[in-house]
């Protein structure tokens, strides 16, 4: 059985006292089995936490990246500008940059392409609104979201993260997940062919401690994506605990 990932995205918080407590929490309270673990603080946290997160089970990612390598591109941050200071997955096409920037699918698989390039992990997120999913065409948008996202030759990891279900402490039902997984699985399949039966999804919308184990116990959710509760350590290590176990 492959290693289930837990992402934590941090969003837009955490100043450089609560980034070193929360992260020496979790080092101090991390379990004896371990999942694959990522924390994905704000750009402006990347560098401490690449000092202290060097020899730790704890990889780092970013939030986002440009798909340029250096330029005239103000405010932005380049796949290379990240693996330099030792950071190994990027979050792409979160839905939060696709509403508040203008994100496209194609911006999204630009960028991938070119963290990809970099040697970063592109973890490409898609979802759908609350009324795509109550007119019923939830499968259509993941599909062309997917179709215009995923780069060919994509060897990253996808994110599925019900817009809905985002902050509000309203996951998806254990069995909408496991419908939208089959689904996606079998368009990864139809994209990729052989490749798309093994590159990993994960779940993401107000996962915490009470609801991880039996999301991460669904088939094909190879891990999460989780946003509010990686801000609380004990809430956070619940959940890594919940994917060792799974
Ligand atoms: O990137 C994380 C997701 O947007 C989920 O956030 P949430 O766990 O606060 O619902």
């Amino acid at each position: 059985m492959t290693r289930q990932i837990i992402v934590g995205n941090w969003k837009m918080n955490g100043t450089s006292r609560d980034s070193q407590a929360l992260v020496e929490a979790l080092l101090a309270g991390l379990p004896a089995s371990l999942p694959d673990i990522v924390t994905c603080p704000p750009f402006t946290q990347l560098a401490l936490l690449a000092d202290k997160l060097k020899v730790s089970p704890i990889a780092l990612g970013a939030q986002d990246c440009h798909k340029a390598t250096s330029g005239a591109h103000t405010g932005d941050i380049s796949p290379a500008m990240l693996t330099d200071l030792g950071v190994s997955y990027v979050i792409l096409g979160h839905s939060e940059r696709r509403q508040e920037h203008g994100e496209l699918d194609e911006t999204v698989r630009e960028k991938a392409v070119a963290a990809a390039k970099a040697g970063l992990t592109p973890i490409v997120c898609i979802g759908e609104t609350e009324d795509q999913r109550e007119s019923g065409e939830h499968f259509d948008t993941l599909g062309w979201q997917i179709k215009g996202s995923l780069p060919d030759n994509f060897s990253g990891i996808l994110a599925y993260e019900p817009i809905w279900a985002i902050g509000t402490g309203r996951a998806a039902t254990e069995d909408e997940i496991a419908e939208t997984m089959k689904f996606l699985r079998e368009e990864l399949v139809r994209q990729f062919g052989e490749a798309g039966k093994t590159l990993r999804i994960l779940y993401g919308g107000s996962v915490n401690a009470k609801n991880a184990a039996s999301i991460l116990s669904l088939t094909d959710v190879a891990g999460a994506l989780v946003g509010g509760a990686s801000l609380n350590a004990e809430a956070f290590l619940s959940i890594i605990g919940a994917a060792s176990a799974a």
